[in-house]
């Protein structure tokens, strides 16, 4: 890949967060390219979400800095942040969290409606990407649909605004079987498929095997994983 393709979308340094005088996060550093991939690993309770909220700007570091796409976001004010957020980042969680009140489709094109493009062209993209990623769009409504393809339309709505940095949580937690590996699959080709940068915090070590990098989180820091 070319260097331009090769920029860092994530920079992570000296990072400090502690809860109740408790340090969760010391002095942690991680860096992240477009194209790239990381897993995040580590015992229950050791900060993976805390990491995850710091990168996302909802919780305020103790000190050190969170670059992304070359804005050291907790200098933002929140309004800044949050239109940050949405030029930059997509989003997938555990459990998918869509609407189940909107159709798939409706789900995929929310965020890019909430960002001001025009109905058509929003629910075109979104019924495009839902197709790519094998969900049946227009079928089946969003309560009915089974774990994975909730999880491939999740990933279908972090995609739709194109966010340089994609962060997923556990994406895989509540699937098992089939449905993990065809969601995981999914996941890792994101970086070469889309030119995204991807993190991926999971307790799942054959879902972190994918990655292009593993990374286990212990005591606070980031290190290099067995593969
Ligand atoms: N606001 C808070 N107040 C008190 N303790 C907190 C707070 N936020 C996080 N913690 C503590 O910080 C530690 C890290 O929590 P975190 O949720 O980041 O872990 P995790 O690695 O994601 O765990 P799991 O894999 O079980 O989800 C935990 O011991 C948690 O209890």
């Amino acid at each position: 890949m070319d260097d331009i393709v090769r920029r860092p979308l994530l920079e992570v340094a000296g990072l400090c967060y502690g809860v109740g005088g408790r340090p969760i996060l010391r002095d942690l550093g991680l860096g992240l390219a477009a194209g790239e991939s990381i897993a995040v690993t580590g015992p229950s309770g050791c900060g993976k979400t805390t990491l995850l909220m710091a990168l996302l700007g909802l919780v305020t570091p103790d000190s050190g800095t969170v670059t992304i796409a070359g804005t050291d976001i907790t200098r933002l004010s929140a309004r800044d942040l949050a239109a940050h957020r949405r030029a930059h980042l997509g989003v997938v969680f555990q459990f998918g969290e869509l609407l189940p009140e909107l159709s798939p489709v409706e789900n995929v094109a929310l965020p890019a409606l909430l960002g001001g493009t025009r109905a058509g062209r929003a629910y075109r993209e979104a019924a495009r990407l839902l197709a790519d990623l094998g969900v049946p769009a227009a079928e089946t409504p969003t309560g009915a649909l089974s774990g994975g393809e909730r999880q491939r339309t999740a990933v279908a709505r972090a995609l739709i605004t194109r966010p340089g940095l994609l962060l997923a949580d556990e994406p895989t937690g509540a699937l098992d079987g089939d449905a993990r590996d065809v969601v995981a699959d999914l996941l890792f080709a994101l970086p070469e498929r889309h030119g995204c940068a991807l993190l991926v915090v999971t307790h799942d070590e054959a879902v972190a095997a994918r990655a292009d990098r593993r990374l286990r989180l212990d005591q606070g820091r980031l290190a290099g994983a067995a593969a």
